[in-house]
């Protein structure tokens, strides 16, 4: 095995709870139809237990949709899940660490919102990291003050490792995101929440791509 290739374009991060009453594996199933091309699973209330069976569910779809299957937190479910990733942020187990178990043969991604916290990333050990709130987001009601656009733009320039803006994101904004240095866009509720999650995956794929090919 080696590490899977990996497309940050349009990142879903979901749970159960971010379906709009729906079932998970049918709205990741519909996104994954409209071109989402990285999926986290992400249940900050959810028993280990619990997270391995909706990983479960999860892992046929992502195969089959050749899309690595990312855990949000837990190193022991990703490996027990076997799982293709783990994010991790600050104040999770510590990315060093985690490669070691992990292996080399995983994504290891995390989150960093400004030059300080960048500063602490061992990156040698890194895939990629995930930049934000971008924008002011209802998702994560612990996330920090928005960065924003210039915010993304700022950790361009500190890092060459590929970035994933989050927090905020939806289609309108994802061009913004990408031309300010994001690599790709990760959304809960622009994809989550929507009526149509095959159709809004697709819009934000359309945006992501337009914007990555005006860029040098
Ligand atoms: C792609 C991506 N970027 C950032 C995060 C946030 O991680 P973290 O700061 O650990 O917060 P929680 O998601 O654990 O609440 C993420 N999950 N994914
Ligand atoms: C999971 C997560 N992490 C964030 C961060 O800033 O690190 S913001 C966020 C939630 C993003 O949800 P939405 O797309 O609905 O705004
Ligand atoms: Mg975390």
């Amino acid at each position: 095995m080696t590490r899977p290739t990996f497309d940050l374009s349009v990142y879903l991060v979901i749970g159960p709870g971010d379906c709009a009453g729906r079932r998970m594996s049918d709205v990741v199933a519909r996104a994954l139809a409209g071109g989402a091309t990285l999926v986290q699973l992400r249940d900050k209330e959810a028993s280990d237990h619990d997270m391995l069976a909706l990983g479960e569910a999860l892992i046929p779809l992502c195969r089959a949709a050749r899309v690595p299957l990312i855990v949000n937190d837990r190193l022991d479910v990703a490996l027990a899940l076997g799982a293709d990733g783990l994010h991790l942020g600050q104040d999770d187990d510590e990315a060093a660490a985690a490669r070691a178990r992990l292996g080399e043969d995983r994504i290891l991604g995390v989150s960093a919102a400004n030059a300080a916290e960048l500063a602490r990333v061992p990156l040698y050990a890194v895939d990629y990291i995930g930049v934000g709130p971008v924008f002011a987001t209802s998702s994560k009601p612990d996330a920090g003050e928005a960065i924003g656009l210039e915010g993304v733009a700022a950790m361009r320039r500190l890092t060459d490792k590929p970035l994933v803006g989050i927090g905020g994101i939806s289609t309108d904004r994802a061009t913004a995101v990408i031309e300010a240095g994001a690599n790709g866009v990760a959304v809960v509720s622009a994809i989550g929440g929507a009526e149509d999650p095959a159709q809004a995956a697709r819009r934000l794929r359309d945006a992501v791509k337009d914007a990555s090919t005006g860029q040098v």
